[in-house]
């Protein structure tokens, strides 16, 4: 085997682009697609300016979900909440780095909770701030737009920006997941497996298309390809 190979990236949908009149369909209907998490956006209208939804969602989103949901903490003073989101159903709980003053403390909390422990970085946030936490970590999230919004358009930096975090792990011993997230579609999807990504979030590009599970499915055929193409090599 190819020492170098790429791993075909986890499919984390998210739930922000999804219909929330019919959340629990929606979220059924995920079940046996391709998807490996279920993406969970909170947005506080502080720490971005929107607002989405939070903890009774997640609890009710919980109920009818088969995979790990991932949930993405856009909030002032996280900390506060970690317990109850992880009551309410997270597996993974991610933080912001720019949200955090004292970031040590609050990933030791998380993985206290017995939640895979993330940070997220927005666009405008040098990878090299996570060098004396990277080991600690379960998971870094890469925001390739400013969060906030759904249906943003791919920020291209965001690929020379993974290659570095990249390097940084891997110098830091860090088993860290990379996972990307906004603007996410199959014209980058390989580029970024490519440059490093280990999850890839993805929200407009799967539930505005005319069938969510079937570009789920045709994304896992797709990076599967290319990474056991990769192989190859
Ligand atoms: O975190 C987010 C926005 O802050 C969303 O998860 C992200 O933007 C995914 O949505 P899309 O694929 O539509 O860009």
């Amino acid at each position: 085997m190819n020492p170098t190979r790429r791993m075909a990236p986890l499919l984390a949908p998210s739930l922000l682009a999804a219909d929330f009149g019919n959340l629990q369909s929606e979220t059924e209907r995920l079940a046996d697609s391709a998807a490996d998490w279920l993406h969970f956006d909170v947005m506080d209208g502080r720490f971005v300016p929107n607002i989405s939804f939070g903890i009774p969602v997640l609890q009710a989103v919980h109920r009818h979900a088969k995979q790990p949901i991932d949930v993405h903490l856009m909030i002032e003073e996280p900390q506060n909440y970690l317990a109850a989101f992880r009551d309410a159903g997270a597996t993974n709980l991610t933080v912001h780095y720019e949200a955090c003053t004292h970031l040590h403390r609050v990933v030791q909390q998380i993985k206290q909770l017995g939640c895979r422990a993330g940070v997220a970085l927005n666009p405008h946030t040098p990878v090299w701030v996570l060098e004396d936490i990277a080991a600690d970590l379960d998971l870094v999230l890469v925001m390739s737009v400013n969060p906030g919004f759904g249906g943003q358009t791919f920020i291209p930096n965001t690929l020379r920006k993974v290659a570095a975090l990249k390097e940084l792990l891997v110098d830091s011993g860090s088993q860290a997941l990379i996972e990307i997230d906004g603007g996410v579609t199959l014209d980058n999807a390989g580029a970024l497996v490519e440059a490093g990504a280990d999850v890839l979030v993805a929200g407009s590009f799967v539930f505005n298309s005319a069938d969510p599970v079937a570009t789920l499915a045709e994304m896992r055929q797709q990076l599967t390809a290319l990474t056991e193409s990769g192989d190859q090599d």
